[in-house]
């Protein structure tokens, strides 16, 4: 008896109270994200990739109204304006932006910030998961602007062919880089696919900050996390793929490791995306132009407010 009960569909107004107690805490979710963004502790920007990386999250959800509208200094007549010269209709919702719109809407929010004066150099590091394209991006940045300082790491793996020491790596032997830990040369080191070593030199970044320039670091995560520890004002980017099925393609297609290897690799892939909510914005690598810019953008804002 007590079976067959059990397997009786719940009555339609369970099913409806269920629902509407989770449309009150979808509400109560998006009034505290847009509070946050109000009170100035968290950045519109950062709600913005949050919502481009999870659609149908909180932050996706959020009418771009009612973001624009919790942004301190932005009101209705400001609001209406704005959506007018992005060609973004009021009913969307963050998530369901076009790319174009949401980068529209991205730059409009990064002048915003510049020309309220809160412009200062940056530390910014990059990660994600392996052949997201962090190279890739970085290359990039470091041939096309200029003003950016591409920190230089040390490792203790060999060079590939083509790589030049000092410009791609210090290649260091194990007693070297010993010194440098020692010596208290390295803002942060580790053993990356439990192979080499790798660390970033500390004082080439913190002559370019005081020279007025910011600094990338492309780094693992256990990277990043140690910097946020020893720097907290340093921004976190998190390079993502398009889609999984893509990382895969990026990853065989580079050619670089054997099939066991790539495997191995992608293990550690699922590990790090599940990390990307400790980083302070989420940048999509379709394009390499495009996504080395989006970084860069974010090197010209204000630093995150401290996270918890
Ligand atoms: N923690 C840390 N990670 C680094 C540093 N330099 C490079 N890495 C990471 O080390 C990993 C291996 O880089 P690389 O030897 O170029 O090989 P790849 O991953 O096959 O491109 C990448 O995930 C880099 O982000 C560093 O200074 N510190
Ligand atoms: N936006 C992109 N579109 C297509 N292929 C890309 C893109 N970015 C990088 N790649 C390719 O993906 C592979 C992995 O990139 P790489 O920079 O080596 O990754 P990572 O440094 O994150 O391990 C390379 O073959 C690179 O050419």
């Amino acid at each position: 008896m007590a079976e067959t009960a059990s397997r009786r569909p719940a009555p339609p107004d369970v099913d409806r109270r269920a629902a509407s107690e989770a449309a009150v805490a979808a509400r109560r979710a998006r009034a505290a994200v847009k509070k946050s963004i109000a009170s100035r502790e968290v950045s519109p920007l950062t709600v913005l990739d949050h919502a481009t990386a999870q659609p149908d999250g909180v932050e996706g959800r959020l009418r771009v109204t009612e973001f624009l509208l919790s942004v301190p200094a932005i009101g209705t007549t400001k609001m209406n304006e704005a959506l007018a010269k992005l060609g973004i209709s009021p009913a969307k919702r963050l998530g369901g932006l076009g790319r174009h719109q949401r980068l529209r809407l991205r730059d409009f929010l990064i002048e915003r910030e510049n020309k309220a004066g809160r412009q200062r150099n940056q530390l910014v590091v990059l990660a994600g998961p392996t052949a997201v394209g962090k190279g890739t991006v970085s290359t990039y940045i470091r041939e096309n602007y200029p003003d950016v300082l591409l920190s230089v790491s040390a490792t203790t793996r060999a060079p590939r062919p083509g790589e030049v020491d000092g410009v791609n790596y210090y290649f260091v032997d194990d007693e070297e880089f010993d010194r440098m830990i020692e010596e208290g040369e390295l803002l942060e080191y580790a053993t990356v696919h439990n192979a080499y070593r790798y660390g970033t030199p500390r004082g080439p970044i913190e002559k370019a900050l005081d020279d007025g320039k910011s600094v990338l670091l492309e780094i693992d995560l256990q990277g990043a996390r140690s910097v946020r520890e020893s720097m907290p004002e340093a921004r976190l980017i998190f390079l993502l793929p398009p889609t999984w099925e893509e990382l895969v393609r990026r990853l065989i297609g580079r050619g670089t490791e054997d099939s066991a290897e790539q495997a191995r690799r992608l293990e550690t892939a699922k590990v790090e995306l599940a990390a990307q909510d400790e980083f302070d914005h989420r940048v999509v690598n379709h394009d390499v132009a495009e996504a080395a810019r989006e970084v860069v953008d974010l090197m010209k804002v204000r630093a995150a407010p401290s996270r918890p």
